[in-house]
C-alpha cells in the first residue's frame, strides 16, 4: 500500500525594498518601480494532496485573519488556474499561516503563488506556464512577483518583471499587528486618474546598482501610511536605533517596517533587543534575497 502524495512548498514574504509611485492610470491602478525581495525566514507553509474537488484548511498564529476559506487566495488562485488549464487535477490544501495578514508583506499573494506552484508540480506543469502567470496576474498584482519569489524589478501594476542580481541583506521586520487596507492607502495618496506622481526630495538612483537603488530610494506610500497607522513612525525610529543599521524602510502599504544590516549577527542581535522594546509587535531577522 502506498501513502497518499502530499506536496510542500514554502510561501516567503515579500519586501518591497524600494517602492516608487510613477501615477494613477485611467482604469484607478497605481504604476508603480518596485525591487522586491523575499524573506528566507518568515513564510507560511502550504500543502497540496492531489485528487479530485478543491479545498482549504487554514491553521497557524495568522489563520483566523486570513478570512473565510471560500474567499482565501489560495482558492482564488486555484480557480483562476483551471479556469485557463484545462483538465488541470486540483486537490485539498491545507495552510499555515506564519506571516501577518495586510501586512505589507504580500502574505496572500504568496500563499496564492505557492499554490499555483503546487498545481504546477502535481500536474506536470512548468511553474512558469503562461496559463499559470496568468492566472497570477489575475489573482493579485503581487502574485507574479511572488510565483517567482526571487529579488526582482516589479514594474506596472506588478506584472513586468526583470531579476535582480541582489546580495543577501541581513534583515530585521517588524509589524505592529495592526492590519492596513492596501486599497486605503493608494487612496490616501490622493491620485485622479491619469495623474502622475511627483515624488517629495530628490529622484532615486538609476536602475542598474540595486545597493545604491536601495540606498537612495523611497517607499512612496509610506507617509500616506503613517497617518494612517502612526506606529509606523515609532517603528521606523526604533529600527534606526539598533546597532548595525544601515538603513530603514517601509514594505509594500505596510504596516510592516524593515532595517538592513550590514550581518545576520547584527540582525539577530537587534531582532531580539526589538522584541523586548516592542512588546506587542512581530519581530522576526531573516535574510533577504
Ligand atoms: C503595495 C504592493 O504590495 C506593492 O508590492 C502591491 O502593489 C499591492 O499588491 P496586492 O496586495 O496584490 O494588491 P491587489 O490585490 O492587486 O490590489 C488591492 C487594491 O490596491 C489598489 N492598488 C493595488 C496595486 C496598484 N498597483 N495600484 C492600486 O491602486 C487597488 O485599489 C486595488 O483594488
Ligand atoms: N491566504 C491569505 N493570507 C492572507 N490574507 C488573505 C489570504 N487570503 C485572502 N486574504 C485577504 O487578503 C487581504 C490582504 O492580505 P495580505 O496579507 O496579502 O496583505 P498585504 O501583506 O498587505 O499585501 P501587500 O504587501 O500586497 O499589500 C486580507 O484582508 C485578507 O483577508
Amino acid at each position: 500500500m502506498s501513502a497518499p502524495m502530499l506536496l510542500r512548498e514554502r510561501a516567503p514574504a515579500k519586501v518591497n525594498l524600494t517602492l516608487h509611485v510613477r501615477g494613477r492610470r485611467a482604469d484607478g491602478y497605481h504604476e508603480l518601480d518596485s525591487l522586491v525581495a523575499f524573506a528566507g525566514c518568515a513564510a507560511d507553509l502550504l500543502t497540496l494532496a492531489p485528487g479530485p474537488g478543491l479545498s482549504l484548511a487554514v491553521s497557524g498564529p495568522f489563520g483566523d485573519a486570513a478570512g473565510p476559506d471560500d474567499d482565501n487566495l489560495v482558492i482564488r488562485a486555484a480557480r483562476s488556474a483551471a479556469e485557463r488549464v484545462e483538465g488541470l487535477a486540483l486537490g485539498a490544501f491545507t495552510l499555515v499561516k506564519r506571516v501577518p495578514v495586510a501586512a505589507g508583506l504580500g502574505g496572500g499573494s504568496a500563499d496564492a503563488a505557492a499554490a499555483l506552484r503546487l498545481l504546477a508540480q502535481a500536474n506536470g506543469l512548468s511553474p512558469d506556464d503562461p496559463r499559470l502567470v496568468d492566472a497570477a496576474a489575475a489573482t493579485g498584482s503581487d502574485v507574479p512577483a511572488c510565483l517567482r519569489s526571487r529579488a526582482a524589478r516589479m514594474e506596472g501594476r506588478g506584472e513586468r518583471l526583470t531579476e535582480v542580481k541582489l546580495d543577501p541583506q541581513p534583515a530585521v521586520l517588524m509589524n505592529p499587528l495592526r492590519p492596513v487596507g492596501t486599497a486605503e492607502v493608494f487612496r490616501a495618496l490622493g491620485l485622479a486618474p491619469g495623474e502622475t506622481f511627483v515624488p517629495p526630495g530628490p529622484a532615486g538612483a538609476a536602475p542598474g546598482d540595486p545597493e545604491a537603488e536601495i540606498a537612495r530610494g523611497r517607499n512612496d506610500l509610506e507617509a500616506a501610511a503613517v497617518r494612517i497607522a502612526p506606529e509606523i513612525g515609532a517603528g521606523l525610529v526604533l529600527l534606526a536605533s539598533q546597532h548595525g543599521c544601515r538603513g530603514v524602510r517601509m514594505s509594500g502599504s505596510g504596516a510592516t517596517v524593515f532595517g538592513l544590516f550590514s550581518t545576520a549577527q547584527e540582525a539577530r542581535r537587534a531582532a531580539r533587543a526589538l522584541s523586548a522594546a516592542a512588546p506587542g509587535w512581530w519581530v522576526r531577522s531573516t535574510m533577504l534575497r
